[in-house]
């Protein structure tokens, strides 16, 4: 699989601000059978369990087992990033959805990712940050979480990219739909 999408959609946010929801939102617009949702942290997540030997299932829930390998598992990510920046990236676009010609990259954390599909496909990339006030977010379910929601991992993109498209997505829902349809005015199918 992997091929040549005609358009690569990259969103990034905090937690809860609403990522998943609005590439759902994305999904069903554009049709399921031209797009997929390809998430960046799930083929980390698999490597990692082929090359020590674990349960890629356990490692996906909320278990304790995932729990006693998250600290080794963030470890093994930065290390292989460090060698080679593209690695989960070009390892998700591999995968499978990645035969449809749009890509909608639902989690997106470090510069790294987003230089990655800027680089590669330049023309078809259009990043799209997702804002959301605090108070919706805990609304939502966000508690602060230290370790978690001050490591590069959630605050890589904070600052300094030149995002295509800023959506707020506190609950307005019209906004939400006129935000969206001026993202997809933008892509070239
Ligand atoms: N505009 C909206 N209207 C109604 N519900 C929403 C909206 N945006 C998000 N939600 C809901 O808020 C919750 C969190 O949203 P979502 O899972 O999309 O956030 P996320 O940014 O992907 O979070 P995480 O980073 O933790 O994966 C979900 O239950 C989702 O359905």
């Amino acid at each position: 699989m992997g091929s040549s999408p005609k358009a690569v959609l990259i969103l990034s946010g905090k937690r809860k601000c609403g990522k998943d929801y609005i590439s759902d939102l994305l999904l069903s617009r554009l049709g399921a059978d031209r797009c997929s949702i390809l998430r960046l942290s799930g083929p980390l997540k698999k490597q990692y369990a082929q090359e020590h030997g674990l349960d890629f299932e356990r490692l996906l829930d909320a278990s304790d087992y995932k729990e006693k390998y998250r600290a080794d598992m963030i470890r093994w990510g930065e290390e292989k990033r460090n060698k080679d920046a593209g690695f989960f990236c070009r390892l998700a676009t591999r995968g499978e959805g990645s035969e449809r010609e749009v890509w909608i990259i639902s989690d997106a954390r470090r510069v790294s990712d987003i230089d990655y599909f800027k680089t590669n496909y330049s023309k078809e990339t259009v990043t799209l940050r997702v804002q959301a006030d605090m108070k919706v977010r805990e609304n939502r379910g966000f508690v602060f979480t230290p370790g978690v929601d001050d490591a590069e991992s959630e605050c890589g993109l904070d600052q300094g990219v030149d995002w295509d498209f800023v959506v707020t997505n506190n609950g307005d829902q019209q906004q939400l739909e006129a935000d969206l349809t001026a993202l997809l005015d933008r892509v070239q199918l």
